[in-house]
């Protein structure tokens, strides 16, 4: 009697351990302590929530994790509730259907001492300064006519790095594409923004691969904050470090042109950083209920910040993917070649006016952005009111995640070739990358969406197109195609991790 009165225990207590497991793992997952329905997703562990999935490369594991979870997961990073958005219906849902909710930013360590902060655009709160700062910049630097404006600027820099890969050639030397591409838009950029040379005495290009690095990472400070002054991950002791060189940086800078600048004189500017100058003491909105506020350094300073690490790496990054990829496809840079010689010709360079003709060209940058997208979640995104989205519960200052990488590799969406880089994928389709076809959105959509698209979509195709046009390319060598290294490095953007090398051979009449 007494055998079977124990089985019974081990039986309710085995029935008890298994409905509890199960409320707590499915019921309760799915469910906030109000009863409302979350989106599904994985487990979290007291305290550190989730944050033990993510990985070295956040973007690959979180593709995994929706797998089973579905497009719209939900997960908590410390004490973050963070949605996890991974097929185009859902995005179109987060950034098209309610783009008003969720068009703002997290606050984080980061932008606290990389954006003075949060005082220049991109990790700023949504608001009336953002979108006075948007506006300025869009106006005064990335509008069609400004970017016009530096069309001559854009070709004495690619001539002279024709030039330079040409002696390459010459000599039968390997090229560091990396190095070539961001010292080229380094170069562009410093006079679109500055109005004058990079200054050599500071490597401004490493400080901003380290600002792009430092805003990727998942900091515990930023998810735990009580554990922030322990700085575990000792990420505040680089953001310190870092901030405090790029602020020589931007203070030289605006030292020079406020020498330079007559305050009196307040029409034409002369560049981008004269106008700011011109901005500094004065109030802002006056009429603004909102949020009144004056201009001061800082935010001169952080504002500078936030266009120079948007411009630097991003372009140039897309080229070298792009250009990995021509590498490990010989039949792709044969079949550029062939357009850009219809188009062209052999006795020329290519000019910005022959862009619009070269049709392929634009289906190798969407494929190449497709599977490369620079920045793998978009910039993050906070919920500023509780919302439903497709029923579910998404509670105020969640964060967003668009993960533009896994929606890549949808196979319902791309067939059963979505991770081959097949640029003819685009023939026939309607399918563009400017943000209105949530299939392909590597410039994210709608009120945040990049303001700088335009830029840099002509950056990139005149580049690509001037290096394949120039040149034959082949791996260093003797490396065959499939043993080029494609390893990714993990941050805000997304680079190759390591350097793209190449030889050249030219191929011109000229
Ligand atoms: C191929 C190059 C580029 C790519 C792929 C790219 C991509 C992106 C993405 C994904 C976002 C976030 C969008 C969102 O949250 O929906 C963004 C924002 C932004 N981009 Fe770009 N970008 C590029 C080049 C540039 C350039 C050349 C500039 C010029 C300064 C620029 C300036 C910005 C700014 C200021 C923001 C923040 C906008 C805001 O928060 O309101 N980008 N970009």
């Amino acid at each position: 009697m007494s055998s079977i009165l124990a089985l019974a225990l081990v039986l309710i207590g085995t029935l008890c351990s298994f409905f509890y497991i199960f409320r707590t793992t499915v019921f309760r997952q799915n469910h906030d302590k109000n009863g409302r329905k979350l989106p599904p997703g994985p487990r979290a562990l007291p305290i550190i929530g989730n944050l033990h999935m993510l990985g070295k490369l956040p973007h690959q594991s979180l593709h995994h994790l929706a797998k089973r979870y579905g497009p719209i997961m939900s997960l908590r990073l410390g004490s973050v509730p963070t949605i996890v958005v991974s097929s185009p219906a859902a995005a179109e849902l987060f950034l098209k259907t309610h783009d008003l909710v969720f068009s703002s930013r997290p606050k984080m360590q980061a932008s606290e001492y990389l954006s003075y902060g949060s005082k220049g655009m991109v990790f700023t709160q949504y608001g009336s300064y953002w979108r006075t700062v948007r506006k300025w910049c869009t106006l005064h630097l990335l509008s069609a006519s400004k970017v016009e404006e530096f069309t001559p600027v854009r070709k004495a820099h690619l001539r002279s790095l024709v030039e330079s890969v040409k002696k390459s050639a010459v000599a039968g030397e390997v090229v560091d594409l990396t190095r070539k591409v961001g010292e080229l838009i380094e170069d562009t950029m410093c006079l679109m923004i500055f109005g004058q040379d990079k200054d050599d005495g500071f490597n401004l290009r490493s400080l901003i691969d380290q600002t792009m690095h430092l805003h990727g990472l998942f900091n515990i400070s930023d998810f735990i904050p009580y554990l922030a002054p322990l700085d575990l991950q000792g990420i505040g002791r680089r953001l310190r470090r870092t901030s405090k060189l790029l602020d020589a940086v931007f203070e030289k800078i605006i030292d020079e042109h406020v020498q330079g600048t007559d305050p009196n004189s307040l029409k034409p500017h002369k560049d981008f950083v004269d106008m700011m100058i011109f901005m500094l003491n004065q109030p802002m909105n006056p009429h603004d209920e909102e949020q009144p506020y004056i201009i001061e350094r800082n935010n001169v300073k952080a504002i500078l910040l936030d266009m120079t690490a948007a411009s630097f790496d991003t372009s140039a990054i897309v080229i070298v993917w792009a250009f990995s990829e021509i590498l490990r496809h010989r039949r792709v840079m044969i079949r550029l070649q062939q357009e850009l010689e219809a188009v062209v010709g052999r006795n020329r360079l290519v000019e910005e006016s022959d862009l619009s003709k070269l049709l392929y060209l634009d289906m190798v940058v969407k494929e190449s952005t497709r599977l490369h997208p620079v920045a793998p979640f978009l910039v993050p995104r906070e919920s500023m009111e509780d919302v439903i989205v497709d029923g579910y519960f998404i509670p105020k200052k969640s964060r967003i995640l668009v993960n533009t990488w896994s929606m890549a590799r949808a196979r319902s969406i791309w067939s059963e070739n979505a991770e081959e880089f097949l640029p003819e994928r685009f023939i026939g389709s309607n399918i563009d990358l400017r943000g209105h076809d949530f299939e392909l959105i590597p410039f994210g959509s709608g009120r945040r969406g990049c303001p700088g698209m335009q830029l840099a979509l002509i950056t990139v195709r005149l580049v690509l197109a001037q290096l394949i046009h120039c040149f034959d390319w082949e791996l260093p060598d003797g490396m065959q195609p499939n043993e080029l290294d494609m390893s990714e490095i993990f941050g805000l953007s997304l680079p190759r991790d390591n350097h793209l090398l190449a030889k050249p051979t030219y191929r011109l009449l000229e």
